[in-house]
């Protein structure tokens, strides 16, 4: 055999062993749901997004059942720039009144909800794009924000009310990968915006899903010396909330892994959107990859 004949098997065997490694977690996952909250870098990178989306595929072929839920939040911003609507944050929160929840919708539901679906048909897949108004998916009610006993009102933002996961089911049983914007309607016949974070936890916990994985801009969770913490228990992370080693938009994050996993979802994650494949590192390899939240 010609050296490069052998370097080239070497890399071939590499690679077939990666493969058979995967075998114990798509045996664990199959028939599986997974919430992936995608957003931040992982979305706006056109080259991660293609890979996003492949990895989306995949995880579909294998038989795992992904639910995409996505943000927006920098998009929504630069339309409101474009239309000279002011728009301002409150604990991680966008103010929204009447003008701006149109904007909000138009740019989720609308150009950001038909991208993500065009790259995961592109890529192979079947993706319908919904919001939370389709089928009744997710009713929200006025959120609002408690300050120093006082309650702030935020506007058009929403809290998820009530779940109803039939659009899922059906969207499962025919084979589609559902991916839905964060708008929800509520019983006053408002439209919400709801926090992307937040409607991901909503959906993991109504649709019974296996794990909700949430991609960012960070390595995940990292300690005072920023290390990064590949495991919590809901008790650590109480615990790293109150010392202020949790601050700023991860508290949100948390929560919301917190709260998936008291309502049935084994594990949430907190995990590298930068790092392209982050999600099939993450699912199908032993060491995994930022941060995972579990009950304890
Ligand atoms: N302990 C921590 N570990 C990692 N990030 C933290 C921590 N505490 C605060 N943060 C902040 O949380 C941010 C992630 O939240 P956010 O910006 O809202 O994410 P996204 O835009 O993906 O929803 C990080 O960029 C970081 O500034
Ligand atoms: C109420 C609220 O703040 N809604 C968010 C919805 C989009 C979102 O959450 O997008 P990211 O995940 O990219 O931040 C917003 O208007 O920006």
């Amino acid at each position: 055999m010609s050296q490069s004949n052998f370097s080239e098997t070497k890399y071939w065997l590499r690679t077939a062993h990666t493969i058979s490694e995967a075998l114990p977690y798509m045996q664990r996952y199959a028939g599986k749901r997974f919430v992936v909250k995608y957003g931040g870098h992982a979305m706006v990178d056109p080259e991660l997004a293609k890979v996003f989306a492949q990895d989306i595929v995949l995880m579909k072929q294998i038989g795992i059942h992904p639910i995409v839920v996505h943000g927006g939040g920098p998009q929504i911003g630069h339309m409101l720039d474009r239309l000279q609507i002011k728009s301002d944050f409150i604990d991680g929160l966008r103010v929204t009144d009447a003008a701006t929840v149109e904007v909000v919708e138009m740019v989720l539901a609308g150009t950001i909800n038909k991208q993500i679906v065009a790259a995961i048909n592109a890529a192979g897949g079947s993706a319908i794009g919904i919001s939370g108004k389709d089928a009744g998916l997710m009713e929200a009610r006025r959120l609002f924000l408690e300050k120093n006993g006082k309650q702030i009102d935020i506007g058009l933002v929403g809290d998820p009310a009530k779940v109803d996961p039939t659009v899922i089911d059906l969207l499962q049983n025919s084979h589609f990968i559902p991916v839905i914007a964060p708008v929800a309607f509520g019983a006053d016949g408002q439209t919400y915006n709801v926090n992307a974070d937040t409607a991901a936890g909503a959906i993991a916990a109504a649709a019974k899903a296996t794990r909700l994985l949430m991609l960012t801009d960070v390595a995940g969770v990292l300690d005072k010396t920023g290390k990064l913490i590949e495991d919590l228990s809901v008790s650590q992370v109480r615990q790293l909330m109150s010392d202020g080693t949790i601050s700023g938009g991860m508290i949100p994050k948390l929560d919301t892994c917190v709260d998936a996993v008291e309502q049935g979802v084994e594990a949430s994650v907190i995990l590298d959107g930068r790092i392209p494949h982050a999600l099939l590192l993450e699912i199908f390899t032993p060491h995994g990859l930022g941060t995972l939240v579990h009950k304890g």
